[in-house]
């Protein structure tokens, strides 16, 4: 089978200074539209804003609050420049819904991680993202994932487990932990191969930081934008070298699985010991690979990893921010400790999928925490024709950022909107009116597959780090930095004491 085509395809270098020359000189003598949002202050021509975002990810963080605030004091919607590149901030709810839904595309700064993800679900065009994300649904609905609970409990209490040797002794960094954790389970349930070898799982991890790492240093230097010139960098050599790392363990995983499977249905078996209680993602894409000729090896390979890379990593950094919200509100974590006991009957025993939708104070709490610390604390879209939205039509070719930040600080929200009360989701006379006010799982049709399978997963690794527990925090303490996603600066404001 013929490897996928190139999607991102270079153009010569000349060809690229001279359009780069002229797109600036062109922006810099260009007069703005009366009709143009406000731009953000502080605008150089040339370089746009670009100066003000380089710094480490707790300063662009610090930064992107900056134009989000702005955004909302501006009715909205303002615009900043990064080089001379146009990017319109949103944070209303009704444009953010037009854009998300009506520019399926993904903005060039997607294609910095093309060397990883290649044209996995995140970063697919649009025609091949409609048919893949079509044949990937049926895999996340509620049977497929209910199946995983099993999964999930084995990985909650290896979690406990391990975390035992933390309790009593002060103040520690619990993100390994649940790295560990939420990766175990993302790829068991993805790759359907055991992972007792954590130096694979290690090795994994540690080039998926790495990689989001060199991908934020490049979006932050404008002239590493151009692809010509970030080549010729030593961030891009060694981007190549941890993504050939992960595709080599990818690879190897999914070829030992192909010849499992051969040997299974040789011998008239299905599946393995395993991966008794789930079908992994992978054997069902194999499947569609054999029968309807859906993917190719490479289109595995790519959804595969962008899927564990968009699982493990969200879903740790959303434990960790609960735990210190709830380790900051304790008459919080006590309702959800009475609840956990109430739906278990006070049973020591596994969670199983009937328990889950019972846990409704716990989901307040798993939103309340999205809103105001949200993993992915913006989105980005494009469009190649002009973007009407209710008081401006935003030019083609521009990019436009929905603030998930921004939606989840809206006036809307009322008085209350920075306060952290978790009941507000149990009383819709609490809640804004226009239902977009909350995209912590994105908006509209391209919005996150996983939310689901996330949302389980959570809950299942609360329900046994709450049992054995009580968690202490100082959410005065929190500092928050943010590359690709949103998270805390150090880990280092959680301990715990056994209640065993
Ligand atoms: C708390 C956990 C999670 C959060 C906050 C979250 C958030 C998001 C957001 C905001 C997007 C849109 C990204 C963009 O357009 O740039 C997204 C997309 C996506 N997420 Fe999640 N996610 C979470 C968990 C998961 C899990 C558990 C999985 C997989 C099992 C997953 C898989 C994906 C995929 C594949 C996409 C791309 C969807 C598409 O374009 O069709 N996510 N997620």
């Amino acid at each position: 089978r013929s490897p996928s085509p190139t999607v991102y395809p270079e153009k010569p270098v000349s060809e690229l200074s001279l359009s780069c020359i002229t797109s600036a000189i062109w922006s810099w003598l260009k007069p703005r539209s009366v009709k143009s949002p406000p731009m953000y202050p502080g605008w150089l021509p040339l370089i746009g804003h670009g100066y003000q975002l380089m710094g480490d990810d707790k300063h662009l963080w610090k930064r992107e609050k900056e134009f989000y605030d702005f955004c909302l004091q501006n009715n909205d919607l303002i615009e900043v420049r990064v080089g001379t590149h146009s990017m319109f901030i949103l944070t209303d709810p009704d444009d953010s819904l037009t854009v998300a839904n009506y520019c399926l595309d993904k903005p060039y700064i997607y294609s910095f991680g093309h060397n990883v993800y290649g044209r996995g679900l995140i970063t697919a065009e649009v025609k091949r993202w409609k048919i893949h994300r079509k044949l990937l649904n049926p895999s996340f609905n509620l049977n497929v994932l209910q199946s995983f609970v099993g999964e999930f409990n084995r990985q909650a209490k290896r979690l406990v487990s391990s975390l035992a040797s933390e309790a009593g002794k002060g103040p520690f960094d619990i993100q390994p932990y649940l790295i560990t954790n939420e990766l175990k389970s993302a790829y068991r349930t993805t790759f359907g191969t055991k992972v007792e070898n954590s130096e694979t799982l290690k090795t994994y991890s540690h080039a998926t930081e790495q990689i989001l790492t060199l991908i934020l240093e490049r979006m932050q230097n404008i002239w590493l934008h151009l692809s010509f010139i970030y080549k010729m960098t030593k961030s891009s050599r060694e981007s190549d070298k941890l993504a050939k790392i992960m595709k080599d363990i990818t690879e190897s995983v999914i070829n030992n699985r192909k010849s499992q499977l051969k040997a299974a249905k040789q011998l008239d078996k299905v599946g393995d010991s395993a991966t008794e209680d789930f079908v992994p993602l992978l054997d069902r894409m194999l499947d569609l690979a054999d029968k309807q000729d859906a993917f190719t090896d490479d289109d595995i390979k790519e959804h595969l990893d962008t899927i564990v890379g968009a699982a493990y990593d969200t879903t740790a950094t959303a434990v960790t921010f609960i735990l210190i919200l709830i380790g900051s509100h304790p008459d919080v974590q006590e309702k959800m400790y009475q609840e956990l006991q109430k739906v278990l009957e006070h049973e020591e025993r596994d969670i199983d999928k009937h328990d889950l939708p019972k846990l409704v104070y716990m989901e307040a709490v798993i939103k309340e925490t999205l809103r105001l610390y949200s993993p992915a604390p913006r989105f980005a879209r494009t469009s190649n024709i002009d973007v009407k939205l209710k008081n401006y039509t935003l030019p083609a070719n521009s990019t436009y950022i929905i603030s998930v930040y921004g939606l989840h600080r809206h006036a809307m929200w009322g008085p209350d909107k920075d306060q952290f009360i978790p009941d507000r989701w149990l009383d819709p006379t609490r809640l804004p009116k226009n239902p977009n006010c909350f995209a912590g799982f994105s908006l509209g049709r391209r919005n996150c597959i996983g939310k689901l399978y996330g949302v389980m997963a959570i809950k299942t690794t609360l329900s046994y780090i709450l049992r054995h527990f009580r968690i202490y925090s100082d959410i005065e303490k929190l500092e928050t930095g943010c590359d690709v996603l949103l998270k805390p600066v150090a880990g280092y404001f959680i301990s715990l004491e056994s209640r065993v």
